[in-house]
């Protein structure tokens, strides 16, 4: 069985109780926790920066997994870094130098992923696939948690497993991003995915470490 890693989307979390809800993070069979940053301009809403992810950092136990939604990431990749990030995902839609980009975040020590928007189709991975660590599919479109998950999802999941395949990129990391809970989570895995982000699923319920189980229930 393939290892299935779940990243908890803090952009959900009860900003008010951010500390206590990363302690519940560490204690929960999550790997990763995810943090979605928003420009207001890449996407139409705002979320948080670096004091917040510094912040986040000083608790954390767990990978710190950075989601830029941000136009020009590459002028802020090593103070993300600097913040604690050890994954960052920039967006190929803002990123008009993005293999230059991919290095920058190397450079600084970090995993380098790239994510893609719902309307992007996988194949503008083919040239950089074998530079990456990590792909991230949008499943709804970015910029706010809560959103319906957009089924086609599954189908890019499985087509960009196929490419990574065919580019010999065995250690790629894919994950989905957008409306994952119980519904579409094992189709997702079974698809090829590798880490799900979930936010709204985990820190809705009444017990958010039992559904971070349960989503890691459908590798076994
Ligand atoms: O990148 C994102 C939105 O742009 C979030 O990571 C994503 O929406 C997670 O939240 P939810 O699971 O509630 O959909
Ligand atoms: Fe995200």
């Amino acid at each position: 069985m393939r290892n299935l890693i779940i990243a908890p989307s803090v952009l959900a979390c009860d900003f008010l109780n951010i500390g206590s809800e990363v302690q519940m993070l560490n204690e929960s069979k999550a790997d990763w926790i995810h943090i979605d940053v928003m420009d207001g301009v890449f996407v139409p809403n705002i979320s948080f920066g670096f004091p917040v992810l510094e912040a986040i950092n000083k608790v954390a136990t767990k990978v710190l997994d950075v989601h830029l939604m941000i136009e020009k990431p590459e002028q802020y990749i090593t103070t993300f870094a600097k913040a604690g990030a050890k994954v960052i995902t920039v967006h190929y839609e803002a990123c008009p130098h993005v293999h230059r980009t991919i290095q920058q975040i190397k450079d600084a020590g970090c995993l380098a992923g790239v994510a893609i928007n719902p309307g992007t189709p996988v194949e503008v991975y083919q040239d950089i696939i074998a530079d990456l660590d990590l792909a991230l599919i949008m499943s709804v479109n970015p910029g706010f948690g809560g959103q319906k998950f957009i089924p086609n999802a599954i189908n890019k999941t499985k087509r960009l497993a196929e490419m990574a395949a065919k580019a010999g990129n065995a250690s790629l990391k894919i994950e989905i991003d957008g409306g994952v809970t119980m519904a579409n989570a094992a189709d997702l895995y079974q698809a090829g995915a590798d880490v799900l982000v979930a936010g709204s699923f985990v820190f809705a319920s009444k017990d958010p470490k039992a559904t971070i189980a349960e989503l890691l229930s459908v590798a076994n």
